[in-house]
């Protein structure tokens, strides 16, 4: 099979990655600080563990103040929004990050509504889901905000394409159908009480999968030189003679890739993008609570 319909989005977040940290640098002659972010999380998720891990070495990579505070399974969230407040009033602090789910005795809405929309870095508040639905400046969620920066690189303008996007979760589908309606796109949104998915999806130009079910999206459903983002990240029971199961996305890749002009692959795809672009969003609350310009490329 030939490779050069893969995106790789590891490369591209890398190279993002070193944007960031030049930028960084200029932030840091400005204004005499690093750029602050604070990961919160709340128990001992093993997975939840290991993607805290990877974004406070991202965070530290591009030059960034990193806090890291973890908290017992059995925090009140009385507590938990105490601290998030005091994240709020600490000026070494750009960006705030709430590792999601919590646990199950708290209410994730409520939490997220205690952040400082100007450091919502997640662009979880509903101020930022607001603004970005009407179209004015926000922080947008890092997950869509990658996707839609691939498909661009891949694509350049979308405007008039037909773009499908499977899921409807306020962190992925919801934000990433208003960034391609506001590039233009003819947008649908395709969910689990869809009729006839397949069909749907075979008229798209862009497919955006975010349902979280292993290899869902068939080969056969993809119109031949489609561009398709894969965000699903699901991991495979363990077949014989492996220890860990194998991690695969929303899209039967191999399948899908005999068709699409180009495709992301799981891992290696979207995963990096979105650790990337919550050092962007932090990089971009820092300057503004600094009433710095945006920095130039942001
Ligand atoms: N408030 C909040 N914000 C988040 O952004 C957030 C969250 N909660 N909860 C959990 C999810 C998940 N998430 C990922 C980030 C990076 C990879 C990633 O880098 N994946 C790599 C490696 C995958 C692996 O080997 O496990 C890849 O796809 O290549 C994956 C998943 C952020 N999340």
């Amino acid at each position: 099979m030939s490779t050069d319909n893969i995106i790789d989005g590891k490369a591209f977040a890398a190279d993002l990655r070193g944007r960031i940290a030049a930028s960084v640098l200029d932030f840091v002659a400005h204004s005499g600080r690093k750029p602050g972010l604070a990961v919160v999380l709340v128990g001992d998720d093993p997975a939840s563990q290991v993607y805290v891990g990877s974004k406070k070495k991202a965070t530290i990579e591009a030059g960034m103040a990193s806090f890291e505070y973890r908290l017992p399974e059995d925090t009140a969230q009385a507590d938990l929004i105490a601290l998030v407040e005091r994240l709020n009033a600490d000026e070494q602090v750009d960006g705030i990050l709430v590792q999601l789910p919590l646990p199950s005795h708290m209410d994730d809405k409520a939490v997220i509504a205690e952040l400082d929309p100007a450091k919502d870095v997640d662009g979880f508040h509903v101020v930022n889901a607001g603004r970005l639905a009407v179209g004015e400046d926000a922080f947008v969620p890092c997950t869509p905000l990658g996707c839609l920066m691939l498909l661009k690189d891949r694509l350049g303008d979308l405007s008039g394409k037909n773009a499908v996007v499977i899921g409807r979760s306020n962190i992925v589908g919801k934000p990433m159908a208003q960034l391609l309606l506001a590039e233009n796109c003819t947008v649908t949104i395709a969910h689990s009480r869809t009729q006839d998915l397949a069909d749907v999806v075979r008229r798209a130009d862009i497919i955006v999968a975010a349902v979280g079910r292993a290899e869902m999206v068939k080969g056969d459903w993809i119109k031949d030189g489609a561009v398709v983002i894969d965000v699903g990240i699901n991991r495979l029971a363990p077949a014989e003679g492996e220890t860990k199961g194998r991690l695969v996305g929303d899209v039967a890749f191999a399948e899908a890739a005999v068709h699409s002009a180009a495709i992301t692959p799981v891992p290696g795809g979207v995963g990096p993008m979105t650790i990337a672009c919550l050092l962007r969003n932090t990089l971009v609350a820092a300057y503004r609570r600094a009433d710095l310009p945006r920095p130039k490329g942001f």
